[in-house]
């Protein structure tokens, strides 16, 4: 008996590291829950489950194309070369989108949809139609402005029960990283099980009582935790500095300039928290003891030293990424008009010459990706009439329009259709582990944005615009260019000239 053990233990070990390589190389994916309760035509404004689009500008991973995807059952079955040539196609079963661009839809990996608990600031409902509208076929919901915070298990279940049957688009969700759960694995450990994609934190108040700032000792803790998971943890970096001498100067400061408001909360802030980041990342590096676990900054705002340190972090082969967001890109706080507390937001938008650096960062590659941080509020809370920066709700209104944005900003330097398909798409599937997603391949479900570059539109009060409050957004009044036409998501046209599929037929994304 005992030489049987011996014989047979050395095979059993040996094919227990196997599924537990297995499980492990597996575990950082996304799977979709389509608990979907209506019927495609209620989905979709398309009778067809099996279709072609065909137009002279596809972007696919190789380049833009002319030609056709064909979509069957909600996925891509085959993209072809030459526009006009779909095969035995019948007719009616082609879309033909003549020059519009077709493009993998946008995945925006930083929404706060405030529900339950905020829904008179935003919702599942409204946000994700204005998602739908704007070419956003993925969201990734924050833990936090809902209420409770998404810090458990049980507060998720609260946010998976709240969302059924009311998204238009797909969405994922961030659990949240606070002392609570950094301080009692197991709380993270049950909520990383129950399907987050990863966790946020804070190195700054949040502004949200039920959502406390995390020390870097915390996000340490957090992350021999996402480690194992295969996870990111997606961090607001900001640590708040002495002010010194600065107090005084700021505490006679005028509220209403824009100025103060951008004294208040230095490029040195967002320094001294991603030094303490990258002082971290380096562990995630192949071979380190956090291998598997992902530092991703959010907002970037400081094209400075704070870029300088997320390089170098890179070049050493540390696991991390950062986002900037559009407001950064599009505005400067030159431009801010006294009391338009429509563009606090924090990090701070920051002066003319941060912008272009950053621009040029995207370009290069320095910033690997884009998302909105649509954080919208009441209008009481925004505080408009007042004009006060300091006490006005910090967030920016925008999910629907990113893509416009990036691209009425984006051309002038140089922003290519490929770029921005990379920034928008790409790699924040890969962040979120969305493996289906992301880009037009075969394989891949239908998320697909059809949009016109060179039409241009005001956004005024004629523009149907599906956020909540809309006329607390920053971009209201602008003229933009690059006007959605239609959205697909997982092959159901969901949005059309400003109508939606009459269902909400989006579908709970949750990592296994
Ligand atoms: N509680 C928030 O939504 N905060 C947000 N506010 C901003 N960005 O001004 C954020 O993501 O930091
Ligand atoms: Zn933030
Ligand atoms: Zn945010």
């Amino acid at each position: 008996m005992d030489q049987f053990i011996w014989r047979v233990l050395p095979l059993l070990s040996i094919l227990v590291s196997f599924l537990v390589f297995f499980y492990f190389q597996n575990s950082h994916t996304a799977q979709l829950y389509p608990l979907i309760k209506f019927p495609r035509s209620k989905c979709s404004l398309l009778p067809h489950h099996h279709f072609w689009i065909s137009s002279k500008r596809i972007v696919t991973p190789q380049g833009i194309i002319s030609g056709s995807v064909e979509i069957n059952e909600g996925r891509i079955v085959s993209v072809i070369e030459g526009y006009g040539k779909q095969g035995q196609s019948k007719q009616e079963e082609i879309i033909d989108y003549g020059d519009a661009v077709v493009m993998p839809g946008l995945i925006d990996v930083h929404v706060h949809l405030d529900e339950p608990g905020r829904t008179e600031w935003e919702g599942f409902d409204t946000g994700t139609r204005a998602a739908a509208a704007g070419g956003v076929t993925t969201v990734v919901d924050m833990p936090l402005n809902n209420y409770p915070s998404t810090v458990s298990k049980e507060t998720l279940k609260l946010k998976l029960d709240a969302a059924e049957d009311k998204i238009y688009v797909d969405v994922g969700f961030w659990g949240g990283l606070v002392p609570e759960n950094a301080l009692n694995l197991t709380i993270l450990d049950d909520l990383l099980s129950a399907g987050v994609l990863g966790v946020k934190s804070f190195m700054c108040p949040s502004g949200i009582n039920d959502f406390p700032m995390t020390t870097i000792d915390h996000i340490k803790a957090g992350l021999s935790v996402l480690a194992k998971y295969k996870r990111p943890i997606v961090v607001h970096a900001e640590l708040q500095q002495d002010y010194g001498n600065h107090l005084d100067i700021n505490d006679n400061r005028d509220p209403h300039d824009y100025l103060t408001y951008l004294n208040t909360r230095p490029p040195s802030w967002e320094e001294a928290a991603i030094r303490q980041l990258v002082g971290v990342s380096k562990d995630t590096g192949i071979g380190g003891p956090l291998e598997g676990a992902h530092v991703h900054i959010v907002h970037l705002s400081d094209s400075s030293a704070s870029l300088d340190l997320i390089k170098e972090a890179k070049s050493r082969g540390d696991s991390i990424t950062v986002e900037t967001c559009p407001h950064y890109l599009a505005f400067t706080s030159e431009e801010i008009p006294n009391g338009d507390t429509r563009f606090k937001c924090s990090p701070p938008i920051r002066d003319a010459h941060n912008k272009d650096k950053l621009w040029e960062a995207v370009l290069e590659g320095h910033i690997d990706l884009l998302t909105t941080d649509h954080s919208p509020t009441v209008p009481e809370l925004k505080l408009l009439e007042e004009g006060d920066f300091l006490k006005a709700w910090g967030g920016i209104s925008s999910l629907q329009f990113n893509l416009p944005v990036t691209w009425s900003y984006g051309k002038k330097y140089g922003l290519t259709l490929e770029q921005l398909s990379l920034l928008w798409s790409k790699r924040p599937a890969a962040l979120a582990g969305i493996e289906s997603k992301g880009t037009i391949e075969v394989g891949n479900h239908a998320d697909i944005v059809v949009w016109q570059p060179e039409q241009e539109f005001d956004l005024d009060d004629n523009y149907p615009v599906f956020i909540k409050h809309y006329e607390l957004s920053a971009y209201m009044g602008r003229r933009l260019s690059g006007k959605v036409l239609d959205t697909f998501v997982r092959g159901n046209l969901v949005f059309k000239d400003g109508k939606h599929a009459p269902a909400a037929c989006g579908v709970q994304i949750l990592a296994t």
